[in-house]
C-alpha cells in the first residue's frame, strides 16, 4: 500500500467520535500461597478503569510507578485477558466490537488496528532479525504482502520514520536509541494501524532526541490520522504531546479531562500533588509543593473507601470509608474526577515548561532525523556506524 493509499484510507473515519470505550476495566493477578499453592489473594493492578479515546487525539495515561498504567494498556489490546470490565473498539469495517470477548476470527481483523510500542522495541524481538525482517513481520505473519512489493513497503516505512531504505539490511544494535525507537514506530505503523498505544515510549531516549522522536510521532499521527494511548510517568512530555489527560492511582482513574484544564486547574488532590512535583521555569512563581508523604498502598491490600485517602492532605471521614466514583463536574468542561470534594477543593495547578522550553525538534523531520538522532544520542558510536 503506497503512502497515499494509507492517508486516503482514513479521510471517511470521523475525527473526534469514540474510537475506544474502557469500562470497568479490571486486571487482577491471582497470588498464589501454601504447599498446594492456592490462590490466596489477588494483585488488583487494574481495578474498574473508565476512559473513552476519541479517534484522532492523545490520550495520556500518567500516574506513579506501579499505579496500572502499563497493565491497562496490555489488558486493552488484550495482550491480558481481561479479569472484568469491557473494552469497546470502533473498527472501521465492523463497527462496534467487544474487544475482551472477541472470537478468534474477529480478533485476527482487530489486532492489526491496535498496535503497541514499547520503551524497548527490541526487548522481545530477536536481535538477529535485520530491521527490514523486524519491520516486515507484521506484513508477512498477516498475508498482505511478499516479494517485491513487500520490500518496496519496508523501503516506505523506513523513509516514513525518517530512516533510509538501505538501513532494512543492517541490525538493530548497530543503531542508536533514537533510531531503534524509529525503527519500533514502522513496524507499528505497517499494518496501517487506526490506534497505538506508546508505552514509555520515549522514556529512555535523550531528551533532544526525544523530542524528535515525539515530532515524528505527532507527524505520522496528522498524516495517518492515528489516535494514540499515551503511557508516561514523564508529565513534560504528556502536557506537549495530549490532548487529555487520564490520571491513574492504584488501579483506578481519578481524574480525566483535556490537559490544559488538568494541568492549570487540577481537581483531584493526588493530580495536584503530582504536578506539584513538576519543575517549573521560573521558581518566584512556584506554587506550595503538596509532598506525597507514605508509599503508594499495594494493589493487592488497597485502602478502604477513596485509594488515595491516606496520603490525601485534604482527606475528611467520609473519605475512609466511601468510594467517590469517577463523575463530571459542573463546569468542567467534561472534565470526570473521582473525589468527594471535587467541587470545593481550591487547589494548585502547574506552571509547566512551555512547548518552546522543550528542545527544538523543527530539525527532527522524517527526512533528516535520523541524522540528528545520531549526532544528539549518547549512543553516538553504533548510531555513526550504523548510518554510513
Ligand atoms: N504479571 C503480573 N503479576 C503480578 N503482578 C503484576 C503483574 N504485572 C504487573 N503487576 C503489578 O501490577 C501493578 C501495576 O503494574 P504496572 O506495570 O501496570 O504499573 P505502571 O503504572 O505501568 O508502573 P511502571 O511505570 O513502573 O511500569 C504493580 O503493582 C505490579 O507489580
Amino acid at each position: 500500500m503506497t503512502d497515499t493509499a494509507t492517508e486516503a484510507k482514513h479521510v471517511d473515519s470521523e475525527i473526534g467520535a469514540p474510537l475506544l470505550e474502557v469500562t470497568g476495566l479490571k486486571q487482577h493477578f491471582p497470588i498464589k500461597g501454601g504447599v498446594l499453592r492456592r490462590t490466596v489473594g489477588a494483585v488488583k493492578a487494574v481495578d474498574g478503569v473508565d476512559l473513552t479515546v476519541k479517534r484522532g487525539e492523545t490520550l495520556a495515561i500518567v500516574g506513579e510507578s506501579g499505579c496500572g498504567k502499563s497493565t491497562t494498556g496490555r489488558a486493552i489490546l488484550r495482550l491480558l485477558q481481561p479479569t472484568d470490565g469491557e473494552v469497546v473498539f470502533h473498527h472501521p469495517e465492523l463497527g462496534a466490537v467487544n474487544v475482551e470477548s472477541a472470537d478468534n476470527k474477529t480478533m485476527e481483523q482487530i489486532r492489526p488496528r491496535m498496535q503497541i510500542i514499547f520503551q524497548d522495541p527490541f526487548a522481545s524481538l530477536d536481535a538477529r532479525m535485520t530491521v527490514g525482517r523486524v519491520i516486515a513481520e507484521p506484513l508477512v505473519i498477516n498475508k498482505v504482502l511478499k516479494g517485491q512489493a513487500l520490500r518496496d513497503r519496508v523501503a516506505e516505512l523506513l523513509t516514513m520514520v525518517g530512516l533510509r531504505p538501505e538501513h532494512a539490511s543492517r541490525y538493530p544494535h548497530a543503531f542508536s536509541g533514537g533510531q531503534r525507537q524509529r525503527i519500533g514506530i514502522a513496524r507499528a505503523i505497517a499494518l496501517d494501524p487506526d490506534l497505538i498505544i506508546c508505552d514509555e515510549a520515549v522514556s529512555a531516549l535523550d531528551v533532544s532526541v526525544q523530542a524528535q522522536v515525539i515530532n515524528l510521532l505527532e507527524d505520522l499521527q496528522d498524516r495517518l490520522h492515528l489516535t494514540y494511548v499515551f503511557i508516561s510517568h514523564d508529565l513534560s512530555v504528556v502536557e506537549h504531546i495530549s490532548d487529555r489527560v487520564a490520571v491513574m492511582y492504584v488501579g483506578r482513574v481519578v481524574e480525566i479531562g483535556n490537559t490544559e484544564d488538568l494541568f492549570y486547574n487540577p481537581k483531584h488532590p493526588y493530580t495536584e500533588a503530582l504536578l506539584s512535583a513538576l519543575p517549573q521555569p521560573d521558581p518566584r512563581s512556584r506554587t506550595e509543593i503538596v509532598p506525597l508523604t507514605g508509599d503508594v498502598p499495594s494493589p493487592a491490600n488497597p485502602p478502604s473507601g477513596c485509594y488515595f485517602h491516606t496520603r490525601c492532605p485534604y482527606a475528611k471521614d467520609i473519605c475512609s470509608t466511601d468510594t467517590p466514583p469517577l463523575q463530571e463536574i459542573a463546569g468542567g468542561n467534561g472534565r470526570k474526577v473521582a473525589c468527594h470534594f471535587a467541587e470545593e477543593l481550591q487547589l494548585n495547578g502547574a506552571v509547566v515548561p512551555s512547548p518552546e522550553a522543550v528542545p527544538d525538534a523543527s530539525s527532527g523531520t522524517a527526512e533528516n532525523a535520523s541524522d540528528n538522532d545520531t549526532d544528539n544520542d549518547t549512543d553516538t558510536d553504533t548510531s555513526k556506524a550504523a548510518a554510513r
